[in-house]
């Protein structure tokens, strides 16, 4: 309840600091000491190379200036994100290729492997790299009538292990395996059942408030102790991941330039656009 009142204050009176980059914005409110990160790149918060810098540096400022914890949501009204932006792999060089997988891998260990709290307020669909952010978080509250999964096996490619590691935090593996290589979009309800997300909210509002009293419930926790807590469950994947890091900016490149998949990407581009027209 006080956690709620805090937030219909910052609403209107408690004074917050504001930072924004071209396709984000951060509300820091003074009282509760949470920043909400909004990714606000329309129509879908498609993540091209920018808006992977953009939500960076957002991450690691929030971090730096000992906020109490982290809320990403969307200034979108029914995307959280659409993933990354088809537009910008169809016929881009191996230098932008390269380029924008790197900046994938940056804001995910950036959000993975944050000692702060972290909590998805997840205001739309969140289909693939949409997926990777929510599930890099430590809980979930949705809107229903969307949809959210990692859905890379339909689109013929394989999501590589670290972006699968949000799945195999909060999934059993069986379901895990299953929805991977089913390539399995999940309705907001069935993410529910499933565990992939913690609460149905009825509003973005309501989604933010949550997320906040998440977040409050470490009020009484040991920052250090709950960081490096945290951080002690996920430094295997973050070694693993530190290991290939490379590699597999090399493996998408090869994969994401060969004439077949940039074939994939431009039908499923167009099938895209035809939708969006009718
Ligand atoms: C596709 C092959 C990729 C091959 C890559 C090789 C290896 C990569 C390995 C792994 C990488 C995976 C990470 C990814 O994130 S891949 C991206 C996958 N994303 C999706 O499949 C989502 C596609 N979008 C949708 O399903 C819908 O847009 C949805 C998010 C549900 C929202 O629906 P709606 O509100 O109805 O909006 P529209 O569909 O009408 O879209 C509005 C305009 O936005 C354009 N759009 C949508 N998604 C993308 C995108 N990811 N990239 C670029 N542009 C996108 C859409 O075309 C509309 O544009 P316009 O108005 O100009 O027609």
């Amino acid at each position: 309840m006080m956690h709620l009142n805090l937030l219909r204050l910052g609403a209107c009176r408690v004074p917050s600091r504001l930072m924004s980059t071209k396709s984000t914005s951060v509300e820091i409110n003074d009282k509760t000491g949470v920043a909400i990160l909004s990714m606000c790149r329309p129509p879908v918060n498609s993540q091209n190379v920018q808006f992977l810098r953009d939500l960076k540096s957002s991450i690691y400022e929030i971090e730096n200036n000992k906020s109490r914890g982290l809320i990403l949501t969307s200034a979108n009204s029914n995307v959280f994100s659409a993933g990354l932006d088809i537009l910008e792999m169809y016929n881009a060089d191996k230098e932008q290729l390269g380029t924008l997988w790197t900046e994938l891998q940056n804001v995910w260990i950036a959000l993975y492997g944050s000692g702060l709290p972290t909590a998805a307020a997840i205001n739309g669909h969140a289909p693939a790299g949409g997926c990777l952010l929510a599930t890099a978080c430590e809980y979930r509250a949705m809107l229903p009538n969307c949809v959210i999964g990692l859905n890379e096996t339909q689109l013929g490619i394989i999501a590589p292990k670290w972006l699968m590691s949000g799945y195999q935090n909060i999934l059993p593996q069986r379901l895990a395996e299953r929805a991977l290589t089913q390539g399995r979009l999940f309705t907001t309800e069935e993410a529910l059942k499933a565990g992939l997300i913690d609460e149905i909210v009825n509003s973005k509002e309501e989604a933010l408030e949550k997320c906040l009293n998440f977040i409050g419930t470490f009020a009484k926790v040991n920052p250090l102790a709950r960081s490096l807590t945290k951080l002690q469950f996920r430094a295997a994947n973050i070694k693993e991941f530190e290991k290939i890091r490379q590699k597999d900016v090399e493996d998408f490149v090869s994969l994401a330039s060969r004439p077949e998949v940039q074939k994939v990407m431009g039908d499923y581009l167009e099938n895209l656009k035809k939708k969006s027209k009718k």
